[in-house]
Parts: structure tokens; sequence; C-alpha cells
């Protein structure tokens, strides 16, 4: 089955989101932050982005629509949001003309109403959107990477994802040599037609391939910049037993999968504190990035990440992610120092 037509949609809502995040970005401003209950931020733009994917998509699939997605707008129904929303309007209407292919001005209310059609539970039946309007939103609010990171779930298993990375550098982001490098990818693969990437401008699109780096030692791994979302003592015991001699590569976001969809790094470590359950839309769309581009994505026990089970990840540990020839010695370094660290405790 072809999913092109969802695709070419969702390759266009991520694109529009990820103008209105660069425009923010570059004017951000204290009061744009609020503190969600779970204590993680969640800006102007979290919202915006998400209210824009769903105005588009339900443009585009008005029959069939379910959306699993991050954010909802009970703190901006509260008093003290409403020169947000107002705001927030006002750039979703902004972005949405400086598209010209929707001629809408979008109300408050409607606007609310987009951000909470994304409640969805998901699930394995039928098909769902799966969106993180801004994922490595503390990354978005230190000037770092962060991703708007769609994908699509048909009967439990991703089938398409989208990944713009409006900070990444085009080039591999080893060998970076200024601060100029232009910025701006768009990932994007469809299941069974490989991973390809183009610029956030619009140009055209180049295949991407993992790495074929064989040997660990020339291997070098990738975590989050955030210590508090993934162990880096134990990350770098893995590292150690592998013989990686490069230091991590921190960076937020899924910029991490869609880096090493291209190439720029070989592993992706991702080991969170005892009791954190993971979301889909942490991972959906750069799971089919990396794997399309022939990487291998699994939990600490090997299994494949199930997407099927409604927003949440059950999964054992942890998430690793690199090409076939390394999982296996990946995967061996990841037992021994979890043994290691239980035996310690
Ligand atoms: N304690 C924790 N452990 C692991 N992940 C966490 C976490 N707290 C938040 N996160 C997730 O980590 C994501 C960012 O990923 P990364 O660590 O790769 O930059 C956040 O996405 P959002 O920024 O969309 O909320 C959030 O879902
Ligand atoms: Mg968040
Ligand atoms: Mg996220
Ligand atoms: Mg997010």
């Amino acid at each position: 089955m072809s999913y092109d037509k969802e695709l070419a949609a969702a390759k266009k809502a991520a694109s529009l989101a990820a103008r209105l995040c660069q425009k923010v970005q570059k004017a951000l401003l204290q009061s744009d932050v609020q503190s969600k209950n779970d204590r993680s931020p969640v800006t102007v733009a979290d919202y915006g982005s998400q209210a824009l994917v769903s105005y588009v998509l339900q443009q585009e699939f008005p029959s069939e629509f379910s959306l699993v997605a991050e954010e909802d707008s009970k703190d901006l129904r509260k008093d003290a949001a409403q020169e947000l929303v107002e705001r927030m309007t006002k750039l979703v209407n902004d972005s949405l003309a400086s598209d010209g292919s929707y001629s809408v001005t979008l109300s408050t209310e409607d606007i609310l109403k987009f951000i909470d059609s994304g409640k969805s539970e998901g699930g394995p039946e039928g098909r769902h959107w799966v969106l993180d309007p801004i994922d490595g939103t503390k990354g978005f609010l230190r000037g770092g990477q962060y991703a708007i990171a769609l994908a699509l779930l048909d009967r439990g298993k991703v089938v398409l994802g989208v990944l713009a990375c409006p900070n990444l550098p085009l080039t591999s982001i080893r060998d970076q040599q200024s601060p100029n490098d232009e910025v701006g990818c768009l990932f994007f693969a469809e299941i069974g037609g490989g991973t390809y990437m183009q610029p956030l401008d619009g140009s055209s699109a180049v295949k991407v391939q993992v790495t074929a780096v064989e040997n660990p030692e020339e291997a070098s791994f990738f975590e989050s910049y955030e210590a508090l979302h993934s162990k880096h003592d134990l990350s770098s015991s893995i590292a150690e037993k592998l013989g990686i001699k490069a230091p991590p590569v921190r960076i937020d976001s899924q910029a991490k999968y869609g880096a090493l969809s291209r190439g720029d790094g070989a592993i992706y470590m991702r080991l969170p504190r005892e009791g954190y359950r993971e979301k889909i839309w942490d991972h959906a769309a750069g799971c089919i990035v990396v794997t399309e581009a022939g990487g291998v994505v699994t939990d600490a026990a090997g299994n494949p990440l199930d997407f099927s089970r409604g927003k949440y990840l059950d999964l054992d540990t942890g998430i690793i992610v690199t090409n076939q020839k390394l999982m296996p010695l990946l995967f061996k370094a990841v037992r021994e120092s979890l043994e290691e660290k239980a035996s310690s405790l």
C-alpha cells in the first residue's frame, strides 16, 4: 500500500510548523513559557505547532482523522493564558496565510479545538497520526536542537514519519566548520521506501543511509543533552565496553534519529531513570526514519518498539539504536552493563 498522499500532507504540515517554531525561537520571550503539571516546559510554539499540524491534516483528510498528540488546551483555557492564546492564534493564522493554500482566519476557540483534537488514544486498529509538535522543548528554549515529529500508524505499525529539524546543519554535525553552516533539515520515510532528507527551504531530497561502520572503536554515539532524560553514566560504561573512543554527542530531541539516519554517528542510547514511561510521539517518526535508512531500533531487551498499545511505549529499560552490524555488540554491552549495575546494588 502506498502512503504518498499522507506523506505529502505530513511534510507540508511539519514544514509549516517548523516555520512557526523558527519565528518563535527567534523572538523568544520568557512569558512564552508555561509549566505543565509534570514540570516540563511548554511554549506558545508547542501549542501553535500542534494547532497548525492538526488543522492541515484535518483539511487534507476530513473523513478519517485521529490524532495522538502531546499537548492539550487545559492550561490555555485559564484566564492567565489569554494573551498567550491570542498571540498563538495570530502566529498560526500568519503561518497559514504565508503558505497561500489556505484562505482562512481561525478564531482562538478554533485553535483550542484543533489542539484538543489530538486526544486520540491510538491503539492497534485503524489509522492514527502521532504528533510531537516540538520534541526537545528544553533544547528549543536553549536555542539548541528540536524537532517537529509526525508519524502515521496503520493497524499499530508506523508506516510513515517526518522529522523537521530547523536547527540541524545540512551537513554532518561531525564536521561542522563554522557556526554559519546552513541549517534546517526535513527527514521523511515511508514504509518500504527508504529515508530521504531535504533542506527545510524545499530544495531537492537525497536518499540517506545509516553509517556502515562495523568497528565500535570507530563509532560515535548520541544521547540526550538533558542528563535527567537518560543516564549518562550508564551509557559511558557501555561505550567503554564497546571501545568507543569519541566522547558522547549530546543533542536534544529526535534530531538524534535524523542525524543517525544519515550516518553522522553510529549509535543512540536512551536509558531513562526507573519508572519513566516513554510516549509514542517521542519515537514513532524517529524510529521509521532510522529503520528505513537501514538501522535497527530496539528496547534494552532487544525487542522492536510496539506502537500499538496506546500512547505509551511499554518497553524494557531503554532504547538502543544502531546499524545491523553493530547491534549484536551494542546489545551485549548493554546487557552486561545492566547486569553489573543490578549486582552492585
Ligand atoms: N525524565 C525523563 N526521562 C526520559 N525522557 C524524558 C523525561 N522527561 C521528559 N522526557 C522526554 O524527553 C523528550 C526530549 O527528548 P531528548 O531527551 O531526546 O531531548 C521530551 O520531549 P518534549 O520536549 O517533547 O516534551 C520528553 O517527552
Ligand atoms: Mg513536552
Ligand atoms: Mg517529545
Ligand atoms: Mg513535545
